[in-house]
């Protein structure tokens, strides 16, 4: 079954065109890779997902519903959950408050002490829960992303967009990052991961979407998209292939 359905997608800035005529399809379930080399437009296709940026023209359809055109807090009340390239947890705030807020984006948003339960076992989840109460600005930058990650759990996602997660992750981290995507799809989570590191895409990536200069240059299933010459040729020159 088809879950989000991308068609003809446009952005541009100025002159550029960031995002150029994108299509392609999530199916329900599966963990799809979109890479590309740096500047082929897949943050800005992110970003469009999400509501950030307003697509100049084409059509995102999660389920039956339009994304184009809505505000970033009613796609995310449509279930589209995201982590940031650039991590942006609420520094000031405990690592459950900011979980906490992540509850509050949710259609049954819940209070007091389920939300308590509900936020330890999140935290539990990313490793997290021995830091519940530690102010999200004194972790470390990659504990920072696992709080990332816990908080758009917090939305009960349908679709979760990842951007850049595992990159900066030590080879141990990057296992029990692995091993953590892989419990979420195993729960039934769709997930869009965008990704320079090929290990994690090869591991976790169901079948992947290729960009280059704003267009789908491949798709297909992860080894064979990641044999083809014209995928190897793009991302000639990039060290992290
Ligand atoms: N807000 C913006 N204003 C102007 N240009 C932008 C903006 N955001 C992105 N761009 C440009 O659009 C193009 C696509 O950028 P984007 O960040 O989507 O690429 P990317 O594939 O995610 O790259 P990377 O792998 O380096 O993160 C780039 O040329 C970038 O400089």
């Amino acid at each position: 079954m088809t879950l989000l359905k991308i068609r003809d997608l446009r952005k541009s800035f100025g002159g550029l065109k960031a995002v150029d005529g994108l299509s392609f399809d999530v199916q329900q379930g599966e963990v799809l890779g979109l890479l590309g080399p740096n500047g082929s437009g897949k943050t800005t296709a992110m970003n469009l997902i999400s509501g950030a940026l307003r697509a100049d023209s084409g059509s995102i359809l999660l389920g039956s519903d339009e994304l184009v055109g809505m505000a970033p807090h009613q796609i995310a009340r449509l279930g589209v959950a995201r982590t940031f390239q650039l991590v942006r947890v609420l520094g000031g705030m405990s690592c459950r408050e900011n979980v906490e807020a992540g509850m509050a984006f949710r259609p049954d948003h819940k209070f007091g002490a389920a939300a308590y339960d509900e936020a330890m076992a999140l935290l539990d989840t990313v490793g997290l829960r021995e830091f519940a109460e530690t102010p999200a600005g004194d972790l470390t930058y990659i504990d920072q992303k696992r709080l990332e990650l816990a908080r758009a759990l917090a939305l009960k996602p349908r679709l979760l967009l990842l951007d850049e997660w595992l990159a900066g992750l030590n080879p141990t981290e990057l296992q029990v990052g692995i091993q953590l995507i892989r419990d979420l799809r195993a729960k039934g989570l769709t997930i869009i991961l965008v990704e320079h590191v090929m290990d994690a895409v090869r591991a976790l990536c169901d079948r992947c979407v290729v960009m280059f200069a704003g267009s789908k240059l491949a798709e297909g299933e992860t080894a064979t998209v990641l044999a083809q010459e014209e995928v190897i040729t793009a991302y000639l020159g990039a060290p992290h292939v």
